[in-house]
């Protein structure tokens, strides 16, 4: 399977700069979440992907290959707005959208039986999509952008108003599609989930991509943390460690934030010699953590 490149791509709405030379790919098989504060341009970025919304400059690439009426048919695509037509049948609207993305009468029907099996909707497969509740048009939207098997996935906040027990058919449905090679692609603000589930994350903030990598690529050079537990050791043990600076002190479990350049070996030797250590290990910031560092201070 191919992947999915954004390259260079800014937009103005009037005066306002929504993009600014925003590039980034999404590999085949890979789970990527996009991450932003509210109105940093993952919309915007999601619908030039598709091609539903034009870009002024930079270009979007799948499979090497700038994206065409016919690549186009293969995307997959839960937009942030919804729209499904509220007055049709959940299997109707199914069997209908799959049609229309080139699939037969006869796979189409298949088709649809089977996501309304997989996504738990079997029990409401004959009502108006309008008298499902919120969750369930959310589940039947993700049918929706499933139903044609596309090459591409792009879900703009699928997580948004789900149940945890949805969270979790959610999940496994997109780790499964990445796991066909497909490139998924997905907002949230649900940062713990982001970072549980993705391969590789972007952060955007007005408008201009300013990370991009592994939870683990993107920590990797924040102030290390570490926990020390000498529950024997004399209270004070860490303060006079030069580049060492103690976050909290428990009596069986102390927090240090350590400069860069300090030998974390240091720290251990230091602590066996007060007392046998029982825990040493070292703290990665959470994304929510790096999130807030990196969006500090976004312009309005
Ligand atoms: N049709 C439009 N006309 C004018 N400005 C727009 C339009 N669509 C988006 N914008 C502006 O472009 C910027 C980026 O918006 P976008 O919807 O892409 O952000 P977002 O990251 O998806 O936000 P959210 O997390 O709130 O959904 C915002 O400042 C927004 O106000």
């Amino acid at each position: 399977m191919p992947d999915l490149e954004i390259r260079q791509v800014s937009k103005r709405y009037g005066d306002k700069v929504a993009l600014d030379g925003v590039s980034f790919e999404v590999r085949a098989g890979e789970l990527f979440g996009f991450v932003g504060s509210n109105g940093a341009g993952k919309t915007t970025t999601m619908r030039i992907a598709l091609g539903v919304l034009a870009a002024d400059s930079g270009e979007v690439r799948f499979g090497g290959s700038p994206i065409t009426h016919e690549t186009r048919t293969r995307f997959g695509y839960m937009p942030e707005e919804r729209g499904l037509y509220p007055k049709m049948k959940v299997f109707d609207q199914l069997v209908y959208l799959a049609e229309l993305h080139g699939l037969s009468a006869n796979a189409a029907h298949k088709s649809a039986e089977t996501w309304i099996s997989r996504l738990g909707l079997a029990p409401r497969r004959l009502d108006e999509v309008q008298k499902l509740s919120l969750g369930n048009q959310q589940r039947v939207q993700l049918a929706a952008a499933l139903v044609h098997d596309p090459a591409v996935l792009v879900l703009d906040e699928p997580f948004s108003g789900l149940d945890p027990i949805a969270v979790d058919v959610m999940s496994a449905v997109l780790r499964e599609k990445a796991a066909t090679g497909v490139p998924v692609l997905f907002s949230s603000h649900q940062l713990d989930l982001v970072e549980r589930l993705c391969d590789r994350i972007g952060i955007i903030r007005g408008g201009r991509l300013v990370a991009c990598g592994s939870v683990e690529e993107l920590t990797a050079g924040a102030c290390a943390q570490l926990i020390v537990s000498v529950p024997e050791a004399r209270p004070g043990w860490a303060k006079e460690l030069p580049g060492v600076q103690v976050v909290s002190e428990e009596p069986a479990r102390t927090v240090l934030e350590l400069a860069p350049e300090v030998d974390d070996q240091l720290v251990l030797a230091a602590a066996t010699a007060t007392g046998p250590v029982r825990e040493f290990r070292r703290l990665r910031p959470s994304l929510a953590e790096l999130f807030r560092n990196v969006v500090a201070g976004e312009p309005k």
